[in-house]
Formats: structure tokens, C-alpha cells, sequence
């Protein structure tokens, strides 16, 4: 098979070897739908299935070869007839179709499942390649648990089955039993050792039973392998296997050493591993490697700094490159003030006015309560400071709101205003309207409302509503933040929060 030396064939696995996870069973819609988006995600070859065992496997199969026309499609097989002829009829409306057949080849194997002989074995593995071919040109054969079998015998099946047709010779750790310099090493043999190793294409198929799997497939890739077997999320029997995003964003990573391209855009990957996650219903660990909720997320104090200063001296990847946003700073009890001025700016406060010192004090007992301090939390800290730095700021006293659909909404406001209270009435299009305007007629000015955004905190009616809103004062903008079960008294919050940021 004719390739370009320096293209590395992405072959993912995750609708055949990742839907053997227990509970992760999916449906063929399911399966389109991921298939579909693995196509979009630029992955060569997609392995949809093991058509012979069962019918909803076999219409699966079937199914994605109609509905995804760009990669190859391959269907898995035991090297018998059954098998082969089950794949064939079900990939017969495949544009590339490709028959994935194999056999064991460890003493183990060889041994205890099949109660058999090295011979034997070679002979029923070229068997099967020289059946399937007679259906299929593109013929992939798995020596299953070639991690543990013994690389001179190994390297014979290898030899027959090129020699029998097989365009891709599979190499699996199938145990993942192999550490990254053994694994290379078997790769390398092949590559020495299999005289017409070049008609071939050597993949690699590791499991992560020691947390190797991303490591043995490079090393594998970098001793001359040119497919990668992988799945999104690791996800697959027992540990998984080698995870489509940490191979691919290795590759890209280290470009200038591997020089190996892709055809993945490694912006979907992060959307795609929140997809599969949900319909396979395996959450993602949070500390994953690429797609992990912390995996760009900052917690300590001298990271978080560190990342503010100068993004890279923490982070080897751009969250971009993965489709996430940004990176996170979350805030805890090992932040630093530099991590909490960071989201004090972001939430509108201007941190001249603000003792940071003492804010972070208080800032640190509350963390030492809670885990983490959320954007609610800040604004309930700032508000509590608010009332102690603003003795003769602006507070209302009472507010009354008539509304309906018969005349226009009046709102009747009595506020703390210098040491006094006043009392203001004014109407409007709608009852916040009124009520800002009643506050204006009080303090004597108008102040440009920018921005304003009404969210309840966990969802209902009788719900916390929480308001926040840019107010424009003298060309300068000031965030203020209101919460209150009325949304109207929110408002008023809110503006008079922004309000006593100026006044
Ligand atoms: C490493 C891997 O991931 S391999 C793929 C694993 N995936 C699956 O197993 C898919 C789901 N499996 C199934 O639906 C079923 O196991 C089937 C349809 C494949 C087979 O079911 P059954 O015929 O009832 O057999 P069962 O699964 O109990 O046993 C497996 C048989 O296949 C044989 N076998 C296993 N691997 C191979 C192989 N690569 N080539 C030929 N025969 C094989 C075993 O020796 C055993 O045969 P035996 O009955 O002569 O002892
Ligand atoms: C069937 C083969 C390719 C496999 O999944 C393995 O050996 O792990
Ligand atoms: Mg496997």
C-alpha cells in the first residue's frame, strides 16, 4: 500500500473495542452519530463493530457504512469463516471497506484458549487473511496478545499473513503488559526481521493495564509504526485503551522530534470527548490528560500567578488547540492574591479601591470553610464589604412597584441618600424602569445602564434571582450585583451596588 511516509493513520476504535466497557452499549443511531463525528474529527479508519456478535451489532455496521463515506470502515473478525462472511455482508455498502480478522499468538494464547499449536495457528491466522481477501482488498490481521508472545514467532505469522495479503499487520499489547522500550523493541524486530514487512503497514493496539498505553504507542510509532488504534476518552475493555486525544495531541506537541502528521482537528476533540462521554455514559476523570475538567484548570497560587503572568509557563498546550475556551484559575484556600485580584477585575470591581490585603484575609477564611469560592461567593464577600466601606453609600429603605397591563408600572422608592431619607416616585416602560428612574430623580444624575442580566441561582419561581449590570459613570463602567427573590428589588440592588462603586 502506497502512503506518505511521514502521515500517521489515526484508526479509531472507540464503537468496537471502547463500547466493550460494560454499561457503554450503544445504539445504532448512537453509533451514526459518533461515527459522523469522528469523520468530521479527520480519524482514517473507524472500526464499527464485531458483526457477528449479534444482529444489533451487525445492523450497526451496516448502518455506518451507508451513513459515513470518508474513512475506511472495518468490522472485526475471529479467524473463521462465519466471522469473515458476517463482516463482508455487512460492510458490503462500505465505500472503503476493510476486514479486521486475527488470531492469537502468545504461548498463552496458543495454549490455554485455543488448546493448540505455534503451527497450527500460523497456518489458520493465513487461512483467514487469504479468505477475507477474496471480499475485501484491505485486509488488516491482529496478532492478539502480541505483547507477550515471542518476537521470532511473532515475526513468522507476521511474514505469512503480508505474504497472504494482509495490507496492515495489527500488533496488540492486548494485556498491556509491555513497558514502552519492550514494546518499541518488538516493533523494531518486526521492522528487521519480517523480510516483506514494507508491503505492510505495521499498527499499534495498546491497552492501558499499566497506564502505558499512550507511551508504548509512540514508542511503537517512533520504531517504525505508521496506524495507531485508539479511542476517545482511553475508553475500552478493563484499563482502555490508548487515548485518541493524548496520541494525537502528543504528536502535535512534539512535531519538530516525531514529525508526524494527522489529519484530526484537534479542536473537536474536547466536544467529542464530552459527547462520548454522555452517550456511553463513562464520566471523564477529572485529572484525563487533554479532555479532563482540570486538565487546564489552575488551583495553586504561584501556578495561578504564574499562568496570569505568561500562559505557558503552566500550560504545554493552548485550550484552544483542544476546543476549550480558556484555561480555568479556580479559586481556593491556595490561592493567592494575584489569582483573586484576577476575578475581582473580571466580576467589575476596580482594585484600587479595594484594600486587596484585607479582602484576601477574609477571602482565605472563607475558602478555609468552603473547597472551592465561586463567582456567588466573591460577590457575597465584595457585598459584605461593600456595606462596611460604604457607611454612607446609597441603601434602600423600602420599594413599593405597582404593575399590570392597565397603566404604566410606578414605582414608589424611599433611600438612604446622605444621611437622609428621601422618598421618590416615577414610572416607566416596565417596573425596573420605574424604579431606576425613581432612584435617579433621588440622586440627581443619570447613569447609562450598559449591560443587564437577570439569572435565578439553582432554577424555579420561588428562586434567588440574581442580577448584574455595567452602569456607565463618566465614561467609566462599574459592575454592580444585586440578588433578592424579587427580581425588581435585584435591580435595585444591583444599580445601587454599581452606584456605590462612584458615589
Ligand atoms: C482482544 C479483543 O478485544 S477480542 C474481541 C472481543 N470482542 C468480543 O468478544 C465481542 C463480543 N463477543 C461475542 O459476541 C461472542 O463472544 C462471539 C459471538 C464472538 C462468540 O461467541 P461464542 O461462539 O458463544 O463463543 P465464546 O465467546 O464463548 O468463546 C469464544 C470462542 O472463540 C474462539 N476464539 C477466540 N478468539 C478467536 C480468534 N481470534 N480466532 C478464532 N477463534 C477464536 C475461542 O477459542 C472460543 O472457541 P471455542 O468455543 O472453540 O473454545
Ligand atoms: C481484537 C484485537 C485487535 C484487540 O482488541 C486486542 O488485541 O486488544
Ligand atoms: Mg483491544
Amino acid at each position: 500500500m502506497l502512503h506518505n511516509p511521514n502521515h500517521l493513520y489515526i484508526f479509531d476504535t472507540t464503537l468496537r473495542d471502547g463500547e466493550q466497557v460494560p454499561g457503554s452499549q450503544l445504539t445504532t443511531p448512537e453509533k451514526i452519530i459518533i461515527g459522523e463525528a469522528l469523520q468530521s474529527l479527520g480519524v482514517d479508519i473507524i472500526e464499527a463493530g464485531f458483526p457477528i456478535s449479534s444482529p444489533g451489532d451487525f445492523q450497526s455496521v451496516v448502518e455506518l457504512s451507508k451513513a459515513v463515506r470518508e474513512p475506511i470502515i472495518c468490522a472485526l473478525t475471529r479467524a473463521n469463516k462465519g466471522d469473515i462472511d458476517c463482516a463482508a455482508e455487512a460492510l458490503k455498502y462500505a465505500k472503503r471497506p476493510r476486514i479486521h480478522t486475527g488470531i492469537g499468538s502468545s504461548d498463552m494464547h496458543i495454549k490455554y484458549k485455543f488448546n493448540s499449536t505455534r503451527e497450527a495457528i500460523l497456518e489458520r491466522a493465513a487461512e483467514a487473511v487469504k479468505y477475507a481477501k477474496q471480499f475485501v482488498e484491505d485486509v488488516e490481521f491482529y496478532a492478539e496478545d502480541a505483547g507477550r508472545a515471542d518476537n521470532v514467532y511473532l515475526a513468522q505469522m507476521i511474514e505469512a499473513v503480508i505474504a497472504a495479503g494482509a495490507t496492515v499487520v495489527n500488533i496488540p499489547d492486548t494485556n498491556g503488559y509491555c513497558l514502552p522500550e519492550q514494546y518499541g523493541a518488538k516493533i523494531r524486530f518486526l521492522k528487521e526481521n519480517v523480510k516483506n514487512i514494507d508491503q505492510a503497514i505495521i499498527s499499534v493496539h495498546c491497552h492501558n493495564d499499566l497506564g502505558l498505553a499512550t507511551a508504548n504507542s509512540l514508542s511503537g510509532i517512533q520504531n517504525g509504526a505508521r496506524q495507531v488504534e485508539c479511542t476517545i476518552n482511553g475508553i475500552g475493555e478493563r484499563a482502555g485503551n490508548t487515548s485518541l486525544e493524548e496520541v494525537v495531541m502528543a504528536l502535535k506537541t512534539h512535531y519538530q522530534t516525531l514529525q508526524f502528521q494527522t489529519n484530526i482537528n484537534t479542536k473537536q476533540l474536547y466536544p467529542l470527548s464530552a459527547m462520548v462521554s454522555r452517550m456511553m455514559r463513562m464520566p471523564v476523570q477529572a485529572n484525563k490528560a487533554i479532555v479532563g475538567r482540570n486538565a487546564f484548570a489552575h488551583s495553586s497560587g504561584i501556578h495561578q500567578d504564574g499562568v496570569l503572568k505568561h500562559r505557558e509557563n503552566y500550560e504545554i498546550i493552548n485550550p484552544e488547540d483542544v476546543g476549550i475556551d480558556q484555561s480555568e484559575i479556580i479559586l481556593t484556600a491556595r490561592s493567592g492574591r494575584h489569582a483573586l485580584k484576577h476575578h475581582l477585575e473580571r466580576l467589575g470591581y476596580t482594585i484600587e479601591r479595594i484594600d486587596l490585603d484585607q479582602t484576601y484575609q477574609r477571602f482565605l477564611t472563607l475558602a478555609d470553610e468552603k473547597k472551592e469560592i465561586k463567582d456567588d461567593d466573591l460577590l457575597r464577600l465584595m457585598g459584605e464589604e461593600a456595606e462596611s466601606n460604604f457607611k454612607n453609600g446609597v441603601t434602600i429603605s423600602s420599594l413599593q412597584v405597582i404593575t399590570g397591563d392597565q397603566s404604566d408600572p410606578q414605582a414608589i422608592i424611599k433611600l438612604n441618600y446622605r444621611g437622609t431619607e428621601q422618598e421618590a416616585t416615577a414610572s416607566g416602560n416596565g417596573p425596573v424602569s420605574a424604579t431606576i428612574k425613581a432612584i435617579e430623580s433621588i440622586i440627581g444624575s443619570h447613569n447609562e445602564i450598559k449591560e443587564f442580566n437577570i439569572h435565578s441561582i439553582h432554577g424555579g419561581s420561588d428562586d434567588v434571582s440574581k442580577v448584574d449590570m455595567r452602569v456607565i459613570h463618566e465614561d467609566q463602567s462599574y459592575m454592580g450585583y444585586g440578588f433578592s427573590t424579587d427580581i425588581v428589588r435585584a435591580s435595585a440592588n444591583a444599580y445601587l451596588d454599581a452606584l456605590n462603586k462612584f458615589v
